[in-house]
């Protein structure tokens, strides 16, 4: 049994060869997927006497590495056990990032989608908002999205950025965000929600200030999270690695900087930091010390001070996160040099990028024939992985699994993840994944261009080394957001809140709630015809063979799940990394 390093962070065990069986009522479960087995929270455990999972983190585990459990036999369970309640009691004290919940209880969230449109961006808004909101419930345990009784209660509210006519865009409140009518429709459902099954926190589909924020969490009488906050909390529950998890805290960090906010402070004193019912202050104006006007400079006020905390943690954050990298480059360049299949010869790196969700794993994963961590839920890869893949004429490449993209991606986790998006940046050949049966798919498409663009990928470069995989083609002619339980029949009225199927009866309440809303029907429907143009159902048998977009780029359909046009797509990228950058149509000629 060999130890390293400190008992809190990492503890390397040499697991034996132990015995084999089904996991029987109170065993202690290790990984033996190698010799050297990394243990912490996530990859230890008990299984209880019903054969559920002691904890949501050895659930994580199980989930995550179907293979490589063993059982230990019994005299060595107390030691074991003792080490994995140590980390039990660790893991369990931990915090989210942002909102401060329990890890053990994540909070029921009530979502609030303000409105978009058409009605089929709306419909892809709505699904992408409750898969966030359940992303921190599926640490529970629980899959929501398999059972729509299990999505959280949502609002459809009128959006003050893109109202149905000009007129009524912009009219974000400075200090609310929406207008007065949906604050007060919100309150009312909160109260009703809070009444039957407990809310612990408002999710606002949206971009909020911080004033916008502590306004509302008056208003409701609940902590409210924006999309970036719930973005980075989900990061920050799916982070595995060390790496992942510096770059998260350092977000939160960014993230908390620009927000600091007044609070109690558990002894009762007033303070600076994040939380619900704080009160927004100037750094002069209310400092405890150092005086007013051209006076004021002696000591340090309290935001200063906390500004000061926060700088001197991320300047640790980027110390320790340069040192993490600087390993992770060396293997990098090693791997790249001698490790797959090379004679000292730099292999190409296609860098598979995508809409969270796409399929980019469980694309590597069926192109090398290799097991990466596949789930259906966002951000559910956060590292880079590579493996290697022999094309067709025998040339070897390196395909680099990469973390997922999404509309409005906060800019903190740009800044944070700026390594790991690296990777992407300088990859030879890029190889983007769209969900086909997404119902905006191409907004997904567009989404994922900018937020390359913006990491520095020039447009050359997406003409020259792009391919675009069209996936999961056999959903596409179905309507999967049809049959997730969502209702979106009645969005024609005032602000709606919809819970659960199970328990909608006298909850959907769009004739009882007043509306902002002073359009007629009449420029919706104008609007929707026009932009519905824009945004048809995608006809899967269109993309199952090689077609080229406006801009040049080789597109292609497959289906990874049915194993269908994978032959194809290895030769296309077989001619595409044999020819080097070049648009596709020299290629061919
Ligand atoms: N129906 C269908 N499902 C697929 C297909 N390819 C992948 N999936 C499913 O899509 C879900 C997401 O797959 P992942 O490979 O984890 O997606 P990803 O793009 O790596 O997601 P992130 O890492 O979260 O960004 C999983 O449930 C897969 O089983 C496909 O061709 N058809
Ligand atoms: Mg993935």
């Amino acid at each position: 049994m060999v130890f390293r390093g400190r008992v809190t962070a990492t503890l390397l065990l040499r697991v034996g060869q132990l015995a084999s069986s089904t996991p029987k009522a109170g065993s202690l479960l290790l990984p033996t997927t190698s010799s050297t087995t990394q243990l912490s929270p996530r990859n230890a455990g008990f299984i209880r006497s019903n054969g559920s999972w002691r904890s949501h983190h050895a659930l994580f585990f199980s989930q995550k590495h179907k293979t490589g459990w063993s059982i230990g036999h019994a005299p060595t369970i107390t030691f074991w056990s003792r080490i994995v309640s140590l980390f039990h009691t660790t893991a369990c004290s931990s915090q989210g990032l942002i909102y401060n919940y329990d890890s053990d209880r994540p909070p029921r969230l009530l979502v609030v989608q303000p409105r978009t449109y058409p009605q089929i961006i709306l419909k892809a808004n709505l699904l992408e908002a409750l898969r966030l909101a359940s992303s921190l419930e599926e640490l529970r345990g629980d899959k929501a999205e398999d059972d729509p009784e299990k999505l959280p209660p949502y609002m459809l509210v009128q959006s003050p950025e893109s109202g149905k006519s000009r007129k009524r865009r912009k009219r974000v409140r400075a200090d609310a965000y929406f207008g007065s009518g949906t604050i007060e429709n919100v309150r009312t459902q909160v109260v009703v929600i809070e009444s039957q099954d407990g809310l612990d926190a408002v999710f606002v589909n949206a971009t909020l200030t911080a004033v916008q924020q502590r306004n509302l969490e008056r208003a409701w009488g609940k902590p409210v999270l924006d999309r970036v906050g719930l973005i980075i909390e989900i990061f920050g529950a799916h982070a595995e690695t060390k790496e992942a998890r510096l770059q998260v805290e350092l977000a939160a960090l960014n993230y908390k900087k620009s927000r600091l906010v007044r609070m109690p402070s558990k002894d009762g004193r007033l303070t600076f930091g994040m939380d619900f019912e704080a009160e927004v202050v100037s750094a002069r104006g209310r400092g405890s010390g150092g005086g007013r006007g051209f006076i004021s400079g002696a000591g340090e006020t309290e935001i200063q001070l906390q500004r000061r905390r926060i700088s001197e943690r991320r300047d640790r954050l980027l110390t320790m996160l340069k040192e993490v990298r600087r390993t992770r480059s060396l293997h990098r360049d090693a791997r790249r040099k001698h490790g797959m299949g090379g004679h000292g010869n730099r292999l190409p790196v296609v860098a598979v990028v995508g809409y969270t969700n796409a399929g980019k794993s469980s694309l590597v994963s069926a192109l090398s024939r290799s097991k990466l961590y596949i789930d259906d839920k966002l951000f559910a890869t956060l590292d880079p992985r590579s493996r290697s893949v022999t094309l067709p004429s025998g040339q070897s490449i390196i395909l680099s699994d990469t973390v997922g993209f999404i509309a409005d991606l906060p800019i903190q986790l740009v800044e944070a993840f700026h390594a790991t998006l690296e990777e992407v940046v300088e990859a030879d050949f890029l190889m983007h994944v769209i969900d086909s049966s997404a119902p905006n798919a191409e907004e997904q498409r567009l989404a994922v261009l900018q937020a390359l663009e913006s990491i520095g990928v020039t447009k050359e470069k997406m003409q020259q080394c792009m391919i675009e995989v069209w996936n999961k083609i056999d959903l596409a002619s179905k309507s999967p957001s049809d049959s997730n339980g969502i209702k979106l029949e009645e969005i024609e009225g005032g602000d709606i809140c919809l819970l659960p199927e199970a328990n909608v009866s006298g909850q959907v309440s769009s004739g009882e709630v007043s509306s902002d809303d002073d359009e007629t029907t009449n420029g919706v429907i104008l609007e929707e015809e026009e932009n519905a143009e824009n945004h048809k159902e995608l006809d899967a048998s269109e993309y199952t063979s090689l077609s080229w977009c406006s801009d040049g780029i080789p597109r292609i359909g497959i289906s990874v799940r049915e194993s269908i046009g994978l032959k194809n797509l290895l030769d296309l990228l077989d001619k595409k990394v044999v020819a080097g950058p070049k648009p596709y149509a020299e290629i061919e000629a």
